[in-house]
């Protein structure tokens, strides 16, 4: 029976992670207070075997989700695809407006990503979508599946998947 091999190879290093501030949305009138995580990223990748038994070297891999946590680390992290906050910035500050409150927050401090909220499953598909166009290190390492996911702690995350078609 023919079959085809594949090789899976998991990065899921300590020192691959983001830290930030952000407050999840639960609802139009329900959100948490500010806090923060130090958001660990891990990468499940599946590739051919090549003839030297090896796929490619993760240290690759290492360097881009090294890259991809830097441009997350240390901001507050605010949504601007969320169906209950809007946000607008005005004198070097950025206005978060919910639920009839406005928080405030310094520009500098703060980055907006286009997402619906500020969950683990929001940041993994954001980081899995900055990987995957990265198309050379994609289509040249004939990955077939990655799995990018980010947890805020020790045993709760959230995952997205790519799988090419
Ligand atoms: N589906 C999701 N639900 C929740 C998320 C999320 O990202 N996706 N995030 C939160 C909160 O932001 C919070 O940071 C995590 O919740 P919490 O359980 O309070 O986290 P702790 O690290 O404090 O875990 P403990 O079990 O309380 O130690 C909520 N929901």
């Amino acid at each position: 029976m023919p079959f085809k091999k594949h090789t899976r190879i998991e990065i899921s290093k300590e020192d691959v992670k983001f830290s930030a501030a952000h407050f999840t949305i639960f609802s139009a009138t329900e959100r948490e207070r500010l806090h923060g995580h130090n958001f660990k990223v891990s990468l499940l990748l599946t590739a051919d075997v090549g003839d030297n038994g090896m796929c490619f070297s993760y240290v690759e891999i290492k360097k881009r989700l090294r890259a991809l946590c830097e441009t997350l680390d240390e901001y507050t992290i605010l949504p601007n695809a969320s169906p209950y906050m809007t946000l607008e910035e005005v004198d070097g500050e950025v206005l978060a407006h919910f639920n009839g409150e406005t928080l405030r927050f310094l520009r500098g401090d703060t980055l907006i990503l286009p997402l619906r909220n500020t969950t683990v499953e929001e940041f993994a598909r954001y980081l899995l979508e900055k990987l995957v166009e990265d198309a050379p290190f994609v289509e040249g390492n004939e990955i077939s599946e990655l799995t990018m996911q980010v947890s805020s702690g020790p045993g709760q995350s959230g995952s997205a998947t790519w799988v090419r078609a």
